[in-house]
C-alpha cells in the first residue's frame, strides 16, 4: 500500500533511528515525513541532517495531515500526546513503541484499534536492529506488510503476540545496553591486561561482532560454538570458569526478567 504521509511523533532517539532508517532504504520518501518535536535541539538536529522533512512543534496541525503516526515519545507522554489531538486519529494507522504501554490503553486514547505496537532497538540505526510488533483488531493485511518491510528496511521484524511485549522488551528492547556493558568490561579486561584503550574497544567490539555473525549465519548453538574455543587446560576455560563463578549468565537473566517486569509495571 502506498501511504501518503508519515507523521513521527517525537523525532528522539528513536523517532530518528527508525525514520532515518526507512527514509535511506526507500520506504518512505522525505517529502512525505514530518516530525512533531518539542525541543529546539532536536528540531535543529532535524534540520541539520534531514533538511527535507519538515519538523513542527504543531501536533495538532501536523496530525491530520497524516496517513500512519508513529509515536515515538516517551511512555508518560503518550496519554498527553493523544489527548492533545482529540478526534484527530481517526481513519489513520497508529504506530506506537512506547514500552509497556498496552493496546487496550493506546485504544481507549485514540478511539480506535488499527494500531500496531512495535518494540524496536537502537541498532535499527544502524540497519540491524530486532523489532517485535503486534496487531491491533483493525490492522489490514496491508498495514501488516507495511510494517513489516519498513522493520525489515533497519533490521529483523517478527510478529508476536502482546503477551509476549515485555519479554521483548527485557531482551532486545533493552538488551543493547547489557551489551555495551559487556563489552565496555572486555575493554577493561584488555586494559587491565596492558592494552591500549583504543585497541581493546576494537578488539572488544569485533569479538561481539563476529561472534554474534557466526551464530547467525552458522545457526550453531552458542554452546556449541563456545565449546570450539575452549581447549582442554587452555586459557579460555580459565576465563569461562571466572566468568561463571561471577554468575554472567545469571546476571544476564536477571537483566532481562528485570526489564520485562519494569515493561510490565510501567503498562
Ligand atoms: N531508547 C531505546 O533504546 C528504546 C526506546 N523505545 C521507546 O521509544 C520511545 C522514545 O524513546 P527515546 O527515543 O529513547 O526517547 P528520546 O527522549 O530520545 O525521544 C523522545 C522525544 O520525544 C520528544 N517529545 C517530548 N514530548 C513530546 C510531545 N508532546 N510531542 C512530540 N514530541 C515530544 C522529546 O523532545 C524527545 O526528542 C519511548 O517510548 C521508549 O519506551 C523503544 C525501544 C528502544
Ligand atoms: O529503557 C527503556 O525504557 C527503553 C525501552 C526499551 C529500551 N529502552
Amino acid at each position: 500500500m502506498e501511504y501518503q504521509r508519515l507523521v513521527v511523533v517525537g523525532g528522539g532517539q528513536m523517532g530518528r533511528a527508525l525514520l532515518c532508517g526507512m527514509l535511506d532504504n526507500g520506504v518512505i520518501p522525505e517529502s512525505a515525513a514530518q516530525v512533531v518535536e518539542p525541543s529546539k535541539t532536536s528540531r535543529n538536529w532535524w534540520q541539520e541532517n534531514r533538511p527535507k522533512v519538515h519538523v513542527t512543534e504543531d501536533l495538532k496541525t501536523a496530525i491530520p495531515s497524516a496517513d500512519l503516526v508513529l509515536l515515538a515519545v516517551k511512555p508518560a507522554m503518550i496519554s498527553k500526546v493523544a489527548k492533545q489531538s482529540p478526534n484527530a486519529w481517526d481513519g489513520k494507522l497508529v504506530i506506537s513503541i512506547a514500552a509497556g504501554i498496552r493496546m487496550n490503553t493506546l485504544c481507549d486514547l485514540i478511539c480506535h484499534n488499527r494500531i500496531i505496537r512495535v518494540m524496536p532497538n537502537t541498532p535499527c540505526l544502524v540497519g540491524e536492529g530486532a523489532s517485535a510488533y503486534c496487531c491491533g483488531q483493525s490492522v489490514t493485511s496491508e498495514d501488516r506488510s507495511w510494517i513489516d518491510s519498513a522493520l525489515g528496511s533497519v533490521g529483523m521484524a517478527v510478529e508476536v503476540d502482546e503477551g509476549q511485549m515485555d519479554a521483548v522488551t527485557g531482551l532486545s528492547g533493552s538488551g543493547p545496553a547489557y551489551v555495551c556493558l559487556m563489552i565496555e568490561g572486555l575493554a577493561d579486561g584488555g586494559v587491565f591486561a596492558g592494552l591500549p584503550r583504543d585497541l581493546a574497544t576494537k578488539l572488544a567490539t569485533q569479538t561481539v561482532l563476529g561472534t554474534a555473525k557466526m551464530i547467525a549465519e552458522t545457526g550453531r548453538h552458542p554452546a556449541e560454538l563456545k565449546d570450539a574455543v575452549a581447549s582442554p587446560g587452555g586459557t579460555t576455560i580459565a576465563g569461562l570458569r571466572s566468568l561463571e563463578q561471577n554468575r554472567l549468565r545469571a546476571g544476564l537473566m536477571d537483566a532481562v526478567i528485570a526489564s520485562a517486569e519494569r515493561s510490565r509495571e510501567l503498562g
